[in-house]
């Protein structure tokens, strides 16, 4: 059964912090929880994250994770050379993947070598032969975990407002070229991200309260408002971006 963003479950914690930790716990708790194949998760980008990536490598947290078990994937990127500070990957890698022992086959960067189009199908082919279908199946997600920011202009992973890729029914990866962020992108369509156990977004801060507040009502005009899953979602906002700190 689809949930839609109305149907998601908010969780609102005191700050930040206890965000990535709620997160992170979630994490742990479903890679344990499956017991065959691997986990797949798609991280999310921007600076919300980093916190948690940090949470994930300390030792104390890595040791408990079954590392050859998880295969990491990005929800979007920007279309940058590999190793430019703007890079999700770059991120990931320097506060994440860099310090836990997740094998390299393990983990899948968007290609971003080539063409927009190019790396998108690129990155559609990585996605199917992981999933080992080309075909998604309701009953078997693509991912077991798929974590969302939420931008100030409404948008999630690279979905942004008034691009084509809002459109898409069918392919599972597509590009953007949002006016109001830096570069082209690669990024899940809705079908993909609707692939998945379970959607969590991640929000924080004063500075996402509208959008938050939008978004829990499901307003349309948000490309976030739009995000299903055939799992569940669930919001993991701070009181700051609930407006209680005001
Ligand atoms: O590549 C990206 O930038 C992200 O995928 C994007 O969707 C991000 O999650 C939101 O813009 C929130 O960004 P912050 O966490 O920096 O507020």
């Amino acid at each position: 059964m689809t949930t839609d963003i109305r149907h998601a479950t908010l969780e609102t914690l005191p700050d930040s912090e206890a965000v990535a930790l709620r997160m992170a716990d979630l994490l742990v708790d479903g890679v344990l929880a499956k017991t065959e194949g691997k986990f797949r998760v798609a991280l999310s980008g921007g600076s919300t994250p980093k916190r948690l990536f940090e949470l994930l490598a300390a030792p104390a947290l890595a040791a408990k994770l079954p590392w050859d078990r998880i295969e990491i994937f990005y929800g979007d990127e920007r279309h940058v050379p590999e190793g430019h500070a703007d890079s999700n990957h770059t991120v990931g890698h320097a506060t994440l993947i860099s310090r836990v022992p997740v094998p390299a086959a393990n983990v899948h960067p968007i290609p971003t070598g080539g063409t927009v189009a190019e790396d998108a199908q690129a990155y559609e082919k990585i996605l199917q032969v992981a999933y080992g279908a080309t075909t998604l199946d309701p009953k078997r997600p693509l991912f077991d975990l798929v974590m969302l920011g939420l931008g100030t202009d409404g948008h999630t992973a690279s979905l942004f407002p008034g691009q084509p890729v809002l459109k898409e029914t069918k392919a599972w990866v597509g590009t953007a070229a949002p006016q109001t962020a830096p570069h082209e992108r690669v990024t899940l369509t809705y079908p993909a991200i609707r692939s998945s156990a379970l959607v969590v977004f991640l929000v924080t801060g004063a500075s996402k309260v509208e959008m938050l507040h939008r978004l829990r009502k499901g307003d349309p005009a948000l490309p976030s408002a739009h995000v299903e899953s055939d799992g569940r979602i669930i919001i993991l906002a701070d009181r700051a971006a609930m407006g209680e700190n005001a």
